[in-house]
């Protein structure tokens, strides 16, 4: 290795994701002298391999559907459905994977863009090792960002990590469809990408250790994923337990503790992502070894590493675009010292872009309980409101309200448009809404919004 080039700007983030993308750009429109950092793309997993090529495929997957809805309603349709436009869509929106336009647009913004993988190598200072083996060793002056994001986690069951299994980075990049796909974990990606494949003919098949689909949400949810996917003819195996996966050359083959013997082309693990804080060298920060996130305060700064802030995934406060974008907008004013409210995480939203749609925001009727909440719920079905008549054929999908001391605590709506649905719900949790205010609202008619109408008389 060549001698390290050494430089000191105001501030280094590390991690170009969406919310370090965020930081870097703004802190450059603010003057500063600011290098961000990253081993991959200036953008992220988001526009690459996660938030926007896989709805993409999800919104295809929809269409096809849709289109299988309109005998019955509407005429009649013959759908072949064919997954080279949507790769080539994707193609087209990741610029077949090139940051060019990204790493332009920052630049152009006055900040400086360095490629390769970042260590922290003292509390104020960066060794970046770049794809030639050059290093450079940054000690930023005023600000030092992480925004390092998640890797996929595969579990250590026996034989599956000498196999080619794909992560969402190859089922993304993938020209072709396998004829089928073992599905490890029914979280978000499983689901949403599963439901997807199976779309487009792949034959699908989930195996989930816990007992249900989208642990983290309500059971409500789980239970209608379950019977509508079940219905498009993916396979659930839930609460299973894998012992061991080979290939052959040609095949996945997997076996469960109870037995269950499962073969298909491909095996795409989706088993939940993991901070990777030892790769980062975290350690110099006096965070443990086994952290499982970057421990922050509400202006993002890292506990115990002053003028260190970190934003995002690796934060744990939830690992979606919107939490890093929002944590970038807190940790961008604490750093400009442009005060504002720190952050608050009573009203996170999610969405599983399935089709139905889950959207979800604050606690579910479990996590509430577990906080000792006096709580009432309400349950309502979609399919059973006018707008669910009208909709017919597709209109699974219900909203279930959460509430205590007066006000929603959590809420979801599951439905075509569960995620939209979401929105006002997401306004009542996070502005503390009295019910009473709910429940004098005027609800469009005929809308599916209007369910959650119905649902606040169940309170
Ligand atoms: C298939 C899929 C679908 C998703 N869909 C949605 C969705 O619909 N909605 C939603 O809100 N969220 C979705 N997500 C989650 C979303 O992509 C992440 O929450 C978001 O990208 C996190 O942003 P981040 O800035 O924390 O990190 P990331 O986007 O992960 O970016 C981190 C960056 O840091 C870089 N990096 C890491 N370590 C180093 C190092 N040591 N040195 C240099 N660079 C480094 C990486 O190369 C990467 O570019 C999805 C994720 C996946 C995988
Ligand atoms: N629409 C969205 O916002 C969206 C979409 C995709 C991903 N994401 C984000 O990415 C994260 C990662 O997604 P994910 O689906 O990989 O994780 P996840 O945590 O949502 O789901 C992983 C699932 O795998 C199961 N699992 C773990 N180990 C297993 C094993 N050995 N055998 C069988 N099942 C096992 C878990 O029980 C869990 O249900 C999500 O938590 C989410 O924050 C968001």
């Amino acid at each position: 290795m060549v001698a390290a080039a050494v430089s000191t700007p105001d501030a280094v983030v590390i991690g170009m994701g969406p919310g370090g993308e965020d930081v870097a750009g703004r802190l450059a429109d603010a003057g500063w002298d600011v290098v961000g950092v990253d081993e991959r793309l200036v953008g992220g997993e988001c526009p690459y391999w996660g938030c926007i090529p896989s709805k993409i495929m999800v919104r295809a997957g929809n269409l096809v559907r849709e289109a299988h809805r309109v005998p019955g309603s509407a005429g009649i349709s013959r759908v072949q459905s064919d997954w080279r436009p949507v790769h080539r869509h994707v193609q087209q929106a990741t610029d077949d994977w090139d940051d060019k336009v990204a790493v332009d647009r920052f630049t152009s913004r006055g900040g400086t863009f360095l490629r390769g993988t970042a260590r922290l190598t003292g509390p104020g200072e960066v060794s970046v090792v770049g794809a030639d083996d050059s290093e450079t060793v940054l000690r930023p002056r005023r600000a030092l960002v992480l925004a390092v994001g998640t890797r996929p986690s595969a579990p250590p069951v026996p034989g599956l990590a000498g196999t080619p299994y794909w992560t969402n980075h190859e089922l993304i990049e993938a020209e072709e469809l396998p004829s089928s796909l073992l599905v490890l974990g029914g979280g978000a990606i499983g689901l949403e990408l599963g439901q997807a494949v199976q779309r487009f003919g792949c034959d699908v098949t989930v195996l989930e250790a816990q007992q249900r689909l989208l642990a983290r949400e309500e059971p409500e949810a789980a239970e209608l994923l379950m019977r509508v996917l079940a219905t498009e003819g993916l396979a659930f195996h839930t609460g299973a337990e894998l012992v061991s996966v080979g290939y052959d050359g040609q095949r996945f083959n997997a076996v469960c503790r109870r037995g269950e013997r499962l073969s298909a082309e491909r095996l795409l693990v989706s088993a939940g992502r993991r901070v990777d804080l030892e790769r980062l060298g975290a350690s110099v920060l006096g965070v443990p070894a086994d952290a499982r996130a970057l421990p922050v305060d509400d202006r993002m700064r890292v506990l115990g590493a002053p003028g260190v802030w970190a934003i995002g995934d690796v934060t744990g406060k939830g690992a979606f675009t919107h939490m890093s974008m929002y944590q970038a907008d807190v940790a961008v004013r604490a750093i400009l010292g442009r005060g504002g409210r720190p952050a608050e995480y009573h009203a996170v939203p999610r969405v599983t872009f399935t089709d139905p749609e889950i959207g979800a925001v604050g606690l579910t009727e479990a996590q509430a309980r577990a906080q000792g909440l006096a709580v009432r719920t309400s349950v309502t079905d979609l399919a059973a409101s006018a707008r669910g008549f009208v909709h017919g054929s597709g209109n699974d999908g219900f909203i279930k309200l959460v509430a205590a001391g007066g006000v929603l605590v959590g809420a979801t709506a599951a439905g075509p448009t569960g995620g939209e649905v979401l929105g006002l719900l997401t306004l009542a949790v996070q502005a503390r809404l009295p019910l009473a205010e709910l429940a004098a609202t005027i609800w469009a008619y005929p809308t599916f919004h209007r369910a959650v109408g119905e649902a606040v008389k169940g309170l």
